[in-house]
């Protein structure tokens, strides 16, 4: 039998890419704007995951020349301090970008905090209003993970239009607006969920799957239609054989590579994106106050 190796959507090589071109960008509106870009990080507790997330998001500020306004609060702190913070920076002529590091502690409400970022520094693209515009096609701050994605598959021109797109995993935060961006591209979506049936008989429907779960090798080869191209999402740590801990994917990469046509690893697929998207978001929202274009 001949045997097939997709091709790797190489997210960590995109991702520099377009850093490299933030970075210049920003250079190059330095030397006459009288500030750089400005990005501010509210984290609450020591969730590890997190932790290492705003780390990656911080070197990447300081890689490209962005300001950043990290702020970390212990788990304690009550909703109201996070509500003035959030004024604060709403307010900070300095601040182009604001993220709330979900999730928060037991006891704090993530909702009203999005609620309250100023929906033109919202450069997570979670506020309702943002969500909106994706909604209906207007321009605005899109979610950085889904706008990752849909780059990653512009990067490697894969053509959407018509196709059908699987999208498993129905979060705010990757899984709707995901699937409202492949529709905005003339794909045709299904999305899947925990009470979804025959989980599989749906994905091998799939010419695009998006797996957006949290559960590792939750997809396998036999789950993936032959030349499909397979987006993993999912970080998930794991500890494995020998104790070692490690992150993994949503997808049993080593087997959905032999059917597969196109498929991301994890590390170094969609989560690089991610933080990138951040980055551009931030530098958006920074050129709309300048007067300028990206
Ligand atoms: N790479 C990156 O940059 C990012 C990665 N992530 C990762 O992506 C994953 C998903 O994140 P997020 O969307 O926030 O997670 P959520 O936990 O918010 O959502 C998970 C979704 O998966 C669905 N689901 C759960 N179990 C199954 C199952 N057995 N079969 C089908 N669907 C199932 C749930 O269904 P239901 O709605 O019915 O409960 C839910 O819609 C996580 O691993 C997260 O760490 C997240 C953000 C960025
Ligand atoms: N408001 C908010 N917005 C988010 O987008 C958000 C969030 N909260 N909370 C947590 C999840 C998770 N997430 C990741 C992003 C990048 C990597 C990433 O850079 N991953 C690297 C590896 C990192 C490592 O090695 O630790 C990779 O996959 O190659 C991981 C995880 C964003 N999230």
């Amino acid at each position: 039998m001949e045997s097939n190796t997709a091709r790797i959507l190489d997210g960590k090589a995109l991702a520099q890419k377009i850093q490299q071109e933030l970075r210049s960008r920003i250079e190059q509106l330095t030397q006459t704007a009288d500030r750089p870009p400005g990005l501010a990080v509210l984290m609450v507790g020591d969730n590890p995951a997190s932790a290492a997330y705003v780390r990656n998001k911080e070197r990447a500020c300081q890689k490209l020349g962005i300001a950043s306004f990290g702020r970390h609060f212990t788990a304690d702190t009550p909703q109201e301090e996070l509500h003035r913070a959030i004024d604060e920076l709403n307010r900070d002529d300095r601040v182009d970008g604001i993220l709330v590091q979900l999730p928060l502690p037991e006891g704090l409400d993530p909702v009203p905090l999005i609620y309250q970022i100023d929906p033109d520094k919202d450069a997570d693209g979670l506020h309702p209003v943002n969500l909106g515009r994706l909604l209906r096609g207007e321009p605005g701050l899109r979610s950085c993970t889904p706008a990752g994605v849909m780059r990653l598959l512009e990067e490697y021109q894969i053509d959407l239009r018509g196709k059908h797109a699987v999208v498993i995993g129905r979060s705010i935060l990757v899984g709707k607006p995901i699937s409202l961006m492949l529709l905005a591209r003339d794909a045709t979506v299904t999305m899947a969920h925990s009470r979804t049936p025959d989980l599989t008989a749906l994905t091998r429907e799939a010419d695009i799957l998006i797996v957006a779960v949290g559960r590792p090798e939750l997809i396998d080869e036999s789950a993936v239609k032959p030349g499909a191209a397979v987006i993993d999402v999912g970080i998930n740590r794991v500890t494995d054989y020998f104790g070692k801990s490690r992150l993994t994917g949503d997808v049993l990469f080593d087997s959905v590579k032999n059917v597969a046509g196109y498929v991301t690893p994890v590390p170094g697929g969609v989560g690089p994106m991610t933080v990138t998207m951040l980055m551009y978001n931030t530098v958006l929202s920074y050129c709309r106050t300048l007067g300028v274009e990206l």
